[in-house]
């Protein structure tokens, strides 16, 4: 089952981006009315010219109101979306289809989150259906259950495991240091991260992203017409979303070291872009790294690494800014916490400035002819799940 191609039947061509972190004194229209105005004048246009909007919120708000009224958009189309951690790609995979569709000619696609301020810290309990009775997990409990699962199945020490996920948070906070827009903008040592609290089994603070609040914004046309809007649109390749049945939930033998939505979702933007070698054809991915060991779990499932040897990969430093290929070169989840609704076009924001050369110039990466970048989102606990892969790139055809 796969989707039919997307490919540069839609294009981006202007993105807008808020501060993302502790906003205590900004509301959502604050940050909605900010992301909007950004995208629509990166793109050369005003408000008027767009035609539809997309609104990607899980909690911030309940209805397109929450974004048609700090923008006054009376009489147009604004249809709120929700699919938990992949709320923001949602509203961008249903924008552009809209303009390939021909439905429309100009459309936005909108995530926002109060995270922070709102009640919804990342600690909210995930129930777990057991035996008849409900027990509950948070987050991190969840996801550091892929730490020991991965050292038994592939022969890891827990202690080479510990080097690895160090380099991981090390390597997104660097990045992270080089982005004005992320929440954390420090560098973390080794020790630091290693002598952290621990939160859940063997993941530390270090290890987890924070809770945030954060906006972002992408003005979407027909590929078609994008030329004529700007010398540098990027262009939509693939997109796919894969929802699990939850059965991984009720499954005693269920594999935590892979995420069979992300593999399926991969797999269909690879097919849909027509990349057959994501790891030599990608300039860069941004992917969910909600906890550590997510981000080398993805490794492999999204074909980055071979099954059991991304641990390797990220030691030898493949995925570092200056690496083969650079993951989460924006500083990840890790450095901007995770704002729900906006994530995935904060994400896609990432795209927009490393493949057209717009990046600042020190976390800039080297494109070396490659022209694709992939993002990527995770919602929910292993085993009950919906996954989003997006592929964009600079060329048409
Ligand atoms: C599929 C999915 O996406 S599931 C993911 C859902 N998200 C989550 O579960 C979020 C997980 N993270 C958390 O719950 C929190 O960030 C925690 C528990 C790790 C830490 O929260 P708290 O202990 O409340 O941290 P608090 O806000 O008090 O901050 C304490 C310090 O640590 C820093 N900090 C807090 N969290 C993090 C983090 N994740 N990474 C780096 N630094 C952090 C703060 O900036 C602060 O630093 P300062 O003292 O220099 O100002």
């Amino acid at each position: 089952m796969s989707a039919r191609s997307i490919r540069d039947a839609a294009a981006i061509v202007g993105m807008g981006l808020t501060q993302f972190g502790e906003l205590w004194d900004r509301g959502p229209e604050d940050l909605i009315v900010e992301a909007a105005l950004a995208a629509v004048e990166d793109a050369g246009m005003t408000l008027s010219d767009v035609d539809a909007f997309w609104l990607g919120t899980r909690a911030t708000g309940m209805s397109g109101l929450t974004l048609s009224r700090p923008l006054k958009l009376a009489g147009r189309p604004v249809t709120r979306v929700e699919n938990f951690c992949a709320t923001g790609s949602e509203a961008f995979r249903n924008a552009s289809y809209a303009v390939a569709a021909g439905a429309y000619d100009v459309v936005m696609a909108l995530g926002v989150e109060k995270m922070k301020d709102a009640g919804t810290s990342g600690l909210v309990p995930v129930p777990v259906p057991e035996d008849g009775t409900r027990t509950e997990l948070t987050g991190p409990a969840y996801f550091s259950l892929l730490v020991p699962a991965y050292a038994e199945r592939h022969g890891v020490s827990r202690e080479e495991l510990r080097r690895v996920l160090t380099h991981i948070a090390a390597k997104n906070h660097f990045n992270g240091a080089r982005n004005p827009k992320a929440q954390f903008r420090k560098e973390v040592a080794a020790e630091t991260i290693e002598r952290s609290p621990r939160v859940a089994g063997d993941l530390r603070v270090f290890d987890c992203s924070g809770v945030s609040d954060g906006a972002a914004a992408a003005v979407i046309v027909r590929g078609e017409d994008a030329p004529a809007r700007r010398a540098d649109p990027l262009y939509v390749k693939g997109l796919a979303l894969v929802a699990g049945d939850g059965s991984g939930q009720r499954d005693t033998e269920y594999d935590f070291t892979t995420f069979p939505e992300v593999v399926a979702a991969g797999r269909q933007a690879y097919a849909q872009a027509g990349v057959e070698d994501p790891a030599r054809e990608l300039a860069l991915a941004e992917v969910h790294d909600c906890f550590t060991p997510t981000e080398l779990v993805l490794m492999e499932d999204l074909g980055f690494s071979a099954r059991g040897s991304a641990w390797k990969d990220v030691l030898a430093g493949r995925f570092d800014l200056r690496g083969d290929l650079a993951v989460n070169p924006d500083g990840g989840l890790k450095s901007f916490g995770h704002p729900v609704g906006a994530s995935g076009l904060r994400m896609l924001y990432e795209c927009w400035l490393q493949l057209r050369g717009a990046a600042p110039a020190e976390r800039q990466i080297d494109l070396r002819g490659r022209t694709l970048g992939l993002t990527h989102n995770l919602g929910g606990p292993p085993g009950d799940c919906v996954s989003f892969v997006s592929v964009v790139g600079t060329q048409r055809g």
